[in-house]
């Protein structure tokens, strides 16, 4: 394929390998994105990328309504089979896709309920009372303010609730190997491994409806971000680079109604080798025998409190959530021993990573602008603006330290180095999970130097947002560490205690100060917008020693974006990994986690796109291939 091709309208002939299968397969999604990103840039219409996608799965579209064909969805005990070849524990962005993925092959897996919880109406779209209700503990670092966390819990999980934004980390995060950064998820920039199959139900596009009101702001910063120095403008948002481009939303082009899990992996789904068990929570994974093998998944069932154990016959796999599996896990008596011993709960594995490196993007404190002398609204002939059909929700500028931060940068990344992670990791925190935020540190401090293309991006800037112009910084890469635990006074406890341990590195603080005088050169007298003289409102010219700008941030920062990650990380055992590269879980047999929990460090960019590839690394790549010698070579193809 040559470059600048798109990708949809090429009828591809079946890959040679089934490894190279696979890896069409997960790269389905993100090939939709792209040839969107390839039609702009060469100006295809949009329209017809979307069409030619549309097309090659409209049989399947319509010879299957979704009111009729679902897996089977089990309400009661007595519905229960006695026993379930493989049971994928959460109903959500990863696990649906697993299940999915079992289940296309009937001959080699068999029934496969997903627990969820609470679902009331498993047929229901996206409803905001399917969030959880989630706060964490006061926090040190910020006033002791408490911060609410919201994930989904229906059909579809945090896929269901989300902003939809469609994001995907720079190049580096995806390239093995690399003991700390998500690596061996068989994630590759090689175009040829791009859109050779379009079997995909899962869309991303720009399905119009940027608002007018913000149309100026947006023209206006795109022309500033012109004129300062070392930013790239990569035509494909999706090519791994940092830079300015425009993000595409998970929406259906056609129907323009959100695509997720639950459209994309469940809708329309009639398989007999497919069962989904709701109103179930699950309490415990049983661990038999010396080996810890998973033989099965304790659950309540919500609706009348009784409690039942579900057989699995090969593996389970958690696919929970950054927040829920975690607490699962140190429920089954696997995690740090200390915590499982203050709450009286057996340990069969001690894994002190369980629900340590937790993570999530944070959300700076606003800087805000008006301009004395405001631009001229934009015309209709606006050259930053995305064309009319292809309008995305919004503009992101993502930057390396270097840029964001031209001379603070050196001495951010050197205290970094120079770390002792021991001095602002949890109390207690055991010294193989130390280890690993060292080389976290260490990897991080390195990236902090770069710019070079596929390098790490730290500010993220959501341009377009807000009445004044300005914006809320977002640290992509935070090096504080927080925690997940169970209660140890109430193991029953449906939810489990996080704390983001926010701004308990000092060097988050610098990152966040750095960022906000990037806005002030970026706003003011001396920068590209000068002409406009800006006066800042927030928070206010004269709050500029390091000491108030602290405060400011300490008072106003808010620890996470709804992409919690690491709190059951992928990397080696002894630094304080929790799943190894085939995302079993260490000390166990049959045993894997697949969702957020596994991604060490979070990517520069929205979770979702990551989650539904490791959905796939699972569901397809690695469970299937214990099934290649018992399979015909075309069941692959189907
Ligand atoms: C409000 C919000 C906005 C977001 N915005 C964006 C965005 O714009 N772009 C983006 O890329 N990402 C976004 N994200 C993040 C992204 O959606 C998540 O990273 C991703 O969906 C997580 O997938 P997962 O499979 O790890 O978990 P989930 O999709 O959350 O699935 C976990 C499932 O497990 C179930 N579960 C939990 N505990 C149990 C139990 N004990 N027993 C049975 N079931 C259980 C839950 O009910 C849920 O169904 C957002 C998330 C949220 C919540």
């Amino acid at each position: 394929m040559k470059q600048g091709q798109v990708s949809q309208v090429q009828i591809m002939t079946p890959p040679k390998s089934f490894a190279l299968f696979c890896l069409n397969r997960v790269f389905n999604y993100v090939a939709f994105v792209r040839s969107v990103m390839m039609a702009r840039k060469f100006n295809i219409s949009l329209v017809v990328a979307a069409l030619s996608l549309i097309t090659r799965i409209l049989p399947v579209a319509v010879a299957v309504p979704d009111s009729v064909l679902r897996a089977r969805h089990v309400q009661t005990p007595e519905e229960l089979r006695d026993s379930y070849d493989y049971i994928v524990v959460g109903a959500g962005t990863a696990g649906l896709t697993i299940a999915d993925r079992l289940t296309e092959l009937p001959e080699c897996t068999r029934r496969i309920p997903c627990f969820m919880w609470n679902p009331s109406d498993p047929n229901g779209d996206r409803q905001t009372a399917h969030l959880y209700n989630l706060t964490s503990v006061p926090q040190i670092g910020l006033n002791n303010r408490t911060i609410p966390l919201g994930m989904g819990f229906g059909v579809g999980g945090s896929s269901a609730v989300n902003g939809m934004a469609v994001m995907r980390g720079t190049a580096i995060h995806f390239v093995p190997p690399n003991p700390v950064l998500a690596a061996d998820f068989n994630i590759t920039y090689d175009i040829q491994a791009w859109g050779q199959y379009n079997d995909t139900r899962l869309y991303a596009s720009f399905p119009g409806g940027l608002n007018p009101a913000i149309n100026w702001c947006i023209e206006t910063i795109y022309d500033g971000l012109i004129q300062t120095p070392g930013i790239p403008f990569p035509a494909d948002g999706h090519a791994g680079n940092h830079g300015v481009f425009y993000y595409p939303l998970s929406v259906d082009p056609k129907t323009r109604q959100r695509s997720y899990s639950r459209t994309g992996h469940w809708d329309g789904l009639n398989r007999p080798n497919y069962d989904i068990l709701t109103s179930a929570r699950a309490t415990k994974i049983v661990l038999s025998g010396k080996e810890n093998a998973a033989t099965g998944v304790e659950c309540i069932l919500t609706d009348t409190e009784k409690r039942v154990t579900v057989k699995a016959n090969k593996e389970v796999v958690i696919s929970t959530g950054a927040i829920h599996t975690p607490l699962l896990l140190q429920l089954s008596g696997v995690g740090p021993r200390m915590l499982l011993k203050k709450a009286k709960i057996p340990v069969k594995v001690s894994l002190p990573g369980v629900g340590a490196n937790f993570q999530d993007h944070p959300i700076g404190p606003p800087i805000r602008f008006n301009f004395t002398k405001p631009p001229p609204p934009p015309t209709s002939n606006s050259t930053h603006l995305p064309p009319s059909e292809g309008q995305g929700q919004g503009l992101v500028a993502d930057l390396p330290l270097p840029v964001a931060a031209p001379s603070a940068f050196p001495a951010i990344a050197s205290s970094l180095a120079r770390q002792d992670p021991a001095s602002f990791a949890a109390p207690g925190t055991d010294s193989s999970v130390l280890r690993g935020y060292k080389a976290q540190n260490n990897l991080l401090a390195e990236q902090m130097l770069s710019s070079a293309p596929g390098s790490l991006s730290f500010l993220h800037w959501v341009i377009g947002y807000g009445t004044a112009p300005g914006a809320n910084p977002i640290n992509f890469h935070p090096t504080s560490r927080g925690t997940v635990s169970v209660d140890p006074d109430n193991i029953d406890a449906p939810d489990p205690v996080v704390d983001y341990r926010a701004l308990t590195n000092p060097v988050d603080t610098d990152l966040m100060i750095a960022y906000l005088e990037f806005y002030r050169r970026f706003f003011g007298p001396e920068g590209p917008l000068a002409g406009y003289r800006a006066v800042e409102t927030a928070p206010g010219a004269k709050v500029t020693s390091r000491e108030d700008l602290a405060g400011y941030i300490r008072a106003n920062y808010i620890p996470q974006a709804w992409h919690p990650v690491g709190t059951a990380a992928k990397m080696r055992r002894e630094l304080g990994g929790v799943v190894d590269d085939e995302l079993r879980v260490y000390g166990t047999r049959g045993l894997r986690v697949a969702d957020a929990s596994v991604i060490p460090i979070l990517p520069g960019g929205t979770t979702q796109l990551t989650v539904y590839v490791i959905g796939e690394k699972v569901g397809f790549v690695v469970l299937s291939y214990s099934h290649i010698a018992s399979c015909p070579e075309t069941d692959f193809m189907c």
